[in-house]
């Protein structure tokens, strides 16, 4: 008997809504599910590592693997390029291995084109008012980033028509409990 066809999940939400603290706990929990590290022109914020957090590379770096086909989508955010490594994802799911992309709207909308199966999972905040206290509460950014992205956060909440589900992040286990039972359900069809 032939095995499902393995499954792209995207997950996406405003900065701050708790994306990696969800990826996070998912993988404390299950620590065989697959996310995949993209790449990044971004500076490494502190306590962030190489090749774990993310690939931090320099604008020509980014240029090449653009150039060169190397990259699954990739997106500008708040001043900053941000992409998906083409390979390690089409290996995981050629193996029949699902597979995890926390990426942003932009990079949602592209994955959606080129790979329509593409399962699409907004992660929403309980309300604007605890996104903001979340985002401030973290301290990892100045305040006028905190207000670039809290304007790209507006936009983005009022996307979430474009995605097949939304996971509210009000209690933190029950998000990736969700989470996890997304990824491991079969396609729809
Ligand atoms: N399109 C795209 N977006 C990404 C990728 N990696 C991360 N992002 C998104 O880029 C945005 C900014 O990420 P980051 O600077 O780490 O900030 P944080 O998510 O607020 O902690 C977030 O919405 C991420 O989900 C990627 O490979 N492609
Ligand atoms: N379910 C939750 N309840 C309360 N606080 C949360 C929850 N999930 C995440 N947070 C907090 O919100 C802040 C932003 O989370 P983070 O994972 O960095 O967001 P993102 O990756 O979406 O930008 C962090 O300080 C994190 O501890």
């Amino acid at each position: 008997m032939a095995l499902p066809p393995a499954r792209l999940t995207v997950l996406s939400g405003p900065s701050g809504v708790g994306k990696g603290t969800v990826v996070a706990e998912v993988r404390r929990r299950h620590p065989d599910v697959w996310v995949s590290v993209s790449v990044t022109t971004r500076a490494p914020r502190a306590g962030e590592v190489d090749g774990e957090h993310y690939l931090f590379v320099d604008g020509e770096h980014f240029d090449w693997l653009v150039a060169n086909d190397g990259l699954l989508e990739w997106a500008e955010y708040a001043g900053n390029r941000y992409g998906t490594p083409r390979g390690p994802v089409e290996e995981q799911l050629r193996v029949g291995l699902p597979a995890l992309l926390e990426i942003e709207m932009q990079g949602a909308r592209q994955v959606r084109a080129s790979a329509p199966d593409a399962q699409l999972v907004f992660l929403a905040p309980p309300s604007f008012e605890e996104l903001v206290s979340r985002l401030t509460g973290r301290g990892s950014e100045p305040p006028d980033v905190i207000e670039r992205r809290l304007a790209i956060a507006r936009a983005e909440m009022a996307a979430v028509d474009d995605y097949d589900v939304v996971v509210v992040n009000d209690d933190l286990a029950r998000a990736a409990d969700e989470l996890v039972l997304l990824l491991t359900a079969p396609p729809a069809g």
